[in-house]
């Protein structure tokens, strides 16, 4: 039967005959088969080197200044490459069911012949259609059978199920074979070959619809390199002109002096594709003058961004995502990429790039702009950053500008100038907000032609799926092919496979899925956690500091949990979002009683006093606050928090004079507290919050890290300004209040425990005892809490449902425990100064999508309820360690728990 051919067969699907094969290249040999599947990484490297091996032996265009580079031993640090890609791809490695099958007699099953027929379980490529009598087919479209037992299922290459049966004949199912044709489940179907359960397990045979690492490595890099093979024909024709231009050709820096750090040379392959007149390899060579600060994490995050970038990790394509924890110093290893690009290139030593796009929080705009002068001084690279008094035209009138940096906002409102201008590398930093690919910062980013892409973010990309996809498919378009095919091959069997109920066989399917997709993009993704730098950063001391309310406030607390509002939320009588207002109301209550006050007084003089949840929360609250209060004249006794602040304050001022607090609040009223508190203390201050205008925010940022800053404080809206500062000035950062979201906090605690900072750094976290905020603590470090996924600051406390026993809880004020955490931590101690061990044998575990293989140590993920029970703690009464400013708060607080990070570190 003649038929017409499937998409598969015109593009070359391995797991079809007749097989593509390159120009250029023999008939793969049955081991060289095997080898292809072995490892998609080692894949793209041992097919290409077969392919340019034989084609270098005749192409000219392959130009290799003779080096001497095998003598000397320069350090390409291609062994990293090699190391990270190995470990990406160890499980598919060690399995070792890797191999094509070809032919029916080769039909693997699970098990052998004798087994039950129901656990028989064969798959199958195939070209399906609608029945009909025709002679010539026309095939609608590729397909995987999947026999099992007596049934089938027939997928198409998006992973939808396009037809099933069940009761068929189990012989004739069994006798299904390459080139046989039928009709089942209602389609005609021809077989086309058979595929091998690993190749089914891990998703490669839908590689058309989908994009797995076996389709990238083969059929991609072939398409790559052979679609236009004259297009860059070496236009030099005298030999005496190409030895006079290889002659200029010569690294900027030299790669042989000691600590250089050169990057690895591209390959044949590269040099085929993208090497343009014949241009000899050079040497990129990192500049001197930023190798001596870089850190050793920074140099292998160089090479691999370089790597990336260069489309020699995965070929074609240039995306790469930086996902290293906060405080890494994505920064500098991407301004030596783009200083890097800007002057060199492997190819003759011509520069890779001319204009880079930077895109970045308002807040951080101008941090780019300084980390570029302190790295690289004004001189080398001319950076244009836009604002309201600096718009995007005069980047393009002024060519000498190569960088320009502006915010998510103005890029928005720019954007049509932004298109006309020619980019050749685009940075998103905090590229997070680019995991909801329908907003309009990424529909805005993903219409920009620049192919090389790198997505910076501090957060974790792998705990959503679909996010993950998003961020994915935004630097490398495409590479995990539709989203619908992604959520079938990938999203589905790996999320089904995490539940209780999962069987065996959906349990290794989702595996083997998962670690498909980390192979795949682990070539392009890297993290690295805060303990890479541990070792240059000072000494971390964690407190967690549980503070004894004042009289007034436990007061107005009974009186809060006793409304009707209060009680009709536990019977669950009143509507979805009235709990928010009740929550709302104890946390304002725990920062100070007088932000309460003011709530009220404003609820009733305003126009909506008469929905009801409000008047029957703040109902006879009032007459709880003596008759003449005035929240102005706020005194700090009335809050336990405020109190143990002050005396806080004070001893750090009289201790340290030298060093700085950062104080941090969830709330800008919260904020106006303590500034009259600095106020009255006469402390000096400087105030970042939601308000404050983009372009003056990094001039206060710069204000307090300067030594010669006479700030004492620095007052930080946490939700305004906590990514990517830097407040590396302060020591000391007390968080006031406490955010659902651990992220929040996690955030704004790493703002002073990065590199540069020079003193022992304190963190204390406020507490009030017995209340609300130690419900939202103990949310924050209990297993729900951790595996709500979490480390995410766009999840705030409306995503989280309460069920009404947990709303029970919350409203409950534990009057006479010392601290509701440590009662519920099954600790023997009597809080008599527990000495637990150190925090740093208890590594920190975050759940991720992908799975198991994937969990390391995190630091962004807060301290769970085991890690807490190891930290020191102890009663207020029983203190006796030698910090001299617990000694001197210890009246006001209940308990306290302490945690030493560095303690041996020097500075
Ligand atoms: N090699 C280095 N030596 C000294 N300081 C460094 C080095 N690398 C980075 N830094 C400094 O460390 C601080 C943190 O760097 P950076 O802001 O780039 O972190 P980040 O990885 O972007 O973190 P975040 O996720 O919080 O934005 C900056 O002040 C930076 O100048
Ligand atoms: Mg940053």
């Amino acid at each position: 039967m003649r038929r017409s051919a499937a998409p598969s067969q015109l593009q070359g699907n391995p797991f079809k005959k007749p097989k593509f094969i390159p120009p250029a290249r023999s008939n793969p040999s049955p081991n060289e088969e095997v080898t292809k599947l072995n490892s998609d990484v080692k894949l793209s490297e041992v097919a290409a080197n077969k392919n340019t091996f034989l084609q270098s032996q005749s192409d000219p265009r392959i130009c290799n200044l003779p080096t001497e580079e095998s003598s000397r031993g320069i350090n390409h640090e291609d062994n990293y490459r090699e190391k990270y890609c190995l470990e990406a791809s160890a499980k598919t490695t060690s399995d070792p069911h890797h191999t094509v099958h070809l032919a029916p007699k080769e039909i693997t099953v699970s098990k052998g012949q004798e087994e039950e027929p129901d656990s028989l379980v064969k798959y199958f490529s195939v070209v399906w259609c609608k029945p009909s009598k025709k002679k010539h087919k026309k095939w609608e479209g590729d397909a995987v059978l999947i026999v099992k037992g007596k049934s089938f299922t027939l997928k198409d290459l998006e992973g939808k199920d396009i037809g099933r049966g069940i009761g068929y004949k189990f012989k004739e199912l069994e006798k299904i074979e390459e080139g046989q044709t039928m009709t089942i489940g209602g389609k005609e179907i021809e077989v086309m070959g058979i595929i091998s359960p690993d190749d089914f397990n891990s998703g490669r045979c839908f590689q058309l619809g989908g994009g797995s690492s076996a389709a990238l490595h083969s059929s991609q890099a072939v398409k790559k390199c052979f679609s236009n093979p004259f297009k860059s024909v070496c236009k030099l024709n005298s030999k005496e002109n190409r030895q006079k231009s290889f002659q200029n050709c010569k690294p900027r820096h030299d790669p042989y002096a000691p600590n250089s750090l050169v990057m690895p040379r591209p390959d044949n392959n590269h040099q085929w594709m993208f090497s343009k007149n014949c241009f000899p390899v050079v040497d990129v060579v990192i500049d001197p003058h930023l190798v001596f600060h870089l850190r050793p994490h920074q140099k292998e995050g160089i090479i691999f961004l370089y790597e990336c970038v260069m489309g020699m990790r995965v070929n074609g394509r240039c995306g790469a995502i930086l996902a290293d924890e906060m405080g890494l110093g994505k920064t500098l290893q991407c301004i030596s990429l783009i200083w890097t690009l800007q002057c060199q290139g492997p190819y003759g030593g011509k520069p890779v790039i001319k204009k880079t796009l930077i895109v970045s929080p308002g807040s951080l705009v101008n941090n780019w702009r300084k980390e570029f002068q302190k790295w690289l001084g004004i001189e080398r690279i001319k950076i244009f950053t836009v604002d309201q008094d600096h718009k995007v035209e005069e980047f393009t009138k002024c060519p000498f500008y190569s960088v320009l940096i502006i915010s998510y906002e103005m890029l928005l409102r720019s954007l049509d100038q932004i298109k006309n201008i020619k980019f050749d590398l685009l940075i998103c930093d905090e590229g997070h907000r680019l995991k909801n690919s329908t907003i309009k910062t990424a529909t805005a980013l993903i219409s920009l032609a620049c192919e090389k892409r790198i997505i910076l973010t501090g957060t974790p990309v792998q705990n959503d799926l679909q996010e993950f996809f998003a961020l994915i498919d935004f630097v490398n378009p495409g590479i995990l092919g539709s989203l619908p095919s992604y959520r079938k091959i990938y999203e589905e069997p790996i999320i089904k496979s995490r539940q209780p109920s999962a069987s065996e066989e959906e349990k290794e399917l989702g595996e083997r899925r998962a670690a498909e997709l980390t192979c795949l993009t682990g070539l392009f993704v890297l993290r690295r956690t805060q303990e890479v730098i541990n070792k240059y950063l000072p000494p971390k001391i964690e407190n967690v500091v549980f503070c004894r309310p004042g009289a007034l406030q436990m007061e107005l607390y009974r009186k809060l949990l006793n409304s009707q509002a209060v009680r009709f939320c536990l019977q669950g009588l009143l509507e979805n979002s009235s709990h928010l207002i009740c929550i709302g109301a104890l946390k304002k209550l725990c920062n100070h009683p007088c932000l309460l006050f003011s709530s009220v007084k404003e609820k009733e003089s305003s126009s909506t006093w008469d929905e009801n949840e409000e008047r029957n929360l703040y109902e006879g609250l009032i007459n709880v606050f003596p008759a003449d209060y005035n929240p102005l004249m706020f005194t700090e006794e009335e809050s336990g928090k405020l109190q143990v602040l002050s005396k806080l304050l004070a001893v750090i001022h009289e201790l340290c004079p030298d060093e700085k607090v950062v104080l941090v609040s969830n709330y800008t009223q919260t904020l106006n507290i303590l500034q009259e508190v600095c106020k009255r203390h006469g402390y000096a201050y400087t105030r970042l919050d939601g308000q404050t205008q983009i372009s003056q925010r990094q001039q206060i940022v710069d204000g307090f890290n300067s030594k010669y800053s006479s700030d004492f404080i620095f007052l930080l809206s946490s939700k305004a300004g906590g990514v990517g500062l830097n407040l590396i000035g302060g020591s000391h950062l007390i968080l006031y209040d406490i955010d659902w979201n651990p992220a929040t906090d996690i955030q704004a605690m790493s703002r002073v425990w990065r590199d540069g900072q020079k003193h022992p750094v304190h963190i204390y976290r406020l507490l009030t005892t017995g209340t609300i905020e130690e419900k939202i603590y103990q949310r924050q470090i209990s297993k729900q809490g951790l595996s709500g996924a979490v480390v995410d600051l766009t999840k705030t406390c409306d995503h989280i449902q309460f069920s009404v026993e947990e709303l029970k809880n919350l409203f409950t004020l534990h009057e006479s425990s010392h601290c509701v955490t440590h009662d519920l931590l099954d600790c023997e101690c009597t809080g008599e100064n527990h000495t637990g061990d150190s925090l740093e044998k208890f590594p920190v575990f975050r759940n991720c999508q992908l799975g198991t293989h994937q969990q390391k140590s995190d630091s962004l993920k807060p301290v769970s309820m085991s890690q807490l029970k190891q930290w020191k703690h102890f009663s207020g009464d029983h203190l006796n360690l030698t910090d001299p400013f617990l000694e001197r708060i210890r009246e006001n607080v209940s308990f306290f728990f302490q945690n030493i990070t560095n303690q041996t570190t020097a500075i």
